[in-house]
């Protein structure tokens, strides 16, 4: 795919951290605050592993799973006011935050061909942002955009990302702490612990954690992180 004529101020922002840490809402937030196109990678693993089930593919089969992963055509919308994420033409944004699809994208995700056809459409999706882009998930600084202008790991305790997810699932699903902290702790572990482009910092990433910051500081620390580095181009 073309790479995009950028504008001056185009900038490319890698937000990476475990789950609960505040990587989508921030990422949201500040593209919108700065004009910039705004991707959530991880719904990306979401929607593919959510063609998978739907499709009756064993998912303990990491050769089954490999096998179709060039099947479902995922198309990702980056207007950060309104992201949107379909396969196949069907909207999937509800169906992708079901319990049985967080227990299993962990699974589906550390499989190479996956991994290879997901990275290629973030790449070509960042290429294309015209204004720059802010891109959230596990490996975006490390593997998918190691050039990026800035990179931000986000990190949280246990406890902290737990509460918030509780505070989220309140009403819909069962909401145990202990039981969401022990999910949260699993696929960490998974994450980080697959073979091809784990959950990591990269070296060059600034650190924050954000377990007593509210979302609001958050946000004003990475547009000022990134207004740093747009003054400095
Ligand atoms: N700094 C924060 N303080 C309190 N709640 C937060 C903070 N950052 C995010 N949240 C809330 O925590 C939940 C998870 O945030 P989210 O952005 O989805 O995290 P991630 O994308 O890292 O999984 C959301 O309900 C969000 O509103
Ligand atoms: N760049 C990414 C993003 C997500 N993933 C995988 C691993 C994560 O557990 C799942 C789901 O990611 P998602 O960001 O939606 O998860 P949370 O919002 O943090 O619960 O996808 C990945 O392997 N690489």
């Amino acid at each position: 795919m073309e790479t995009a004529a950028r504008t001056a101020q185009a900038v490319i922002v890698a937000i990476d951290g475990p789950s609960g840490t505040g990587k989508s809402s921030t990422s949201k937030a500040v593209a919108a605050q700065l004009g910039l196109s705004y991707l959530d990678t991880g719904a990306q693993y979401r929607a593919i592993t959510w063609w998978m089930v739907n499709n009756g593919i064993d998912i303990t089969d990491p050769g089954a799973i490999a096998a179709v992963a060039g099947k479902p055509d995922i198309i990702s919308g980056t207007d950060p006011s309104a992201p949107t994420i379909s396969v196949d033409g069907t909207d999937v944004a509800g169906p992708i935050r079901t319990q049985e699809v967080t227990s299993k994208v962990s699974a589906v995700s550390a499989v190479p061909e996956v991994r290879a056809r997901i990275t290629e459409l973030q790449r070509s999706i960042a290429a294309a942002a015209e204004n720059g882009i802010v891109v959230e998930g596990r490996d975006i600084g490390t593997t998918v955009l190691p050039d990026a202008d800035l990179k931000v790991f986000l990190t949280a305790s246990a406890e902290a990302r737990a509460a918030r997810r509780n505070g989220e699932l309140k009403g819909k699903e069962a909401a145990d702490l202990a039981a969401t902290k022990a999910a949260l702790i699993k696929r960490d572990a998974a994450d980080s612990s697959r073979k091809t482009s784990p959950l990591a910092k990269a070296d060059d990433a600034i650190e924050v954690d954000t377990s007593d910051l509210t979302l609001q500081q958050v946000i004003e620390c990475v547009v000022t992180l990134i207004e740093e580095k747009r003054a400095a181009k």
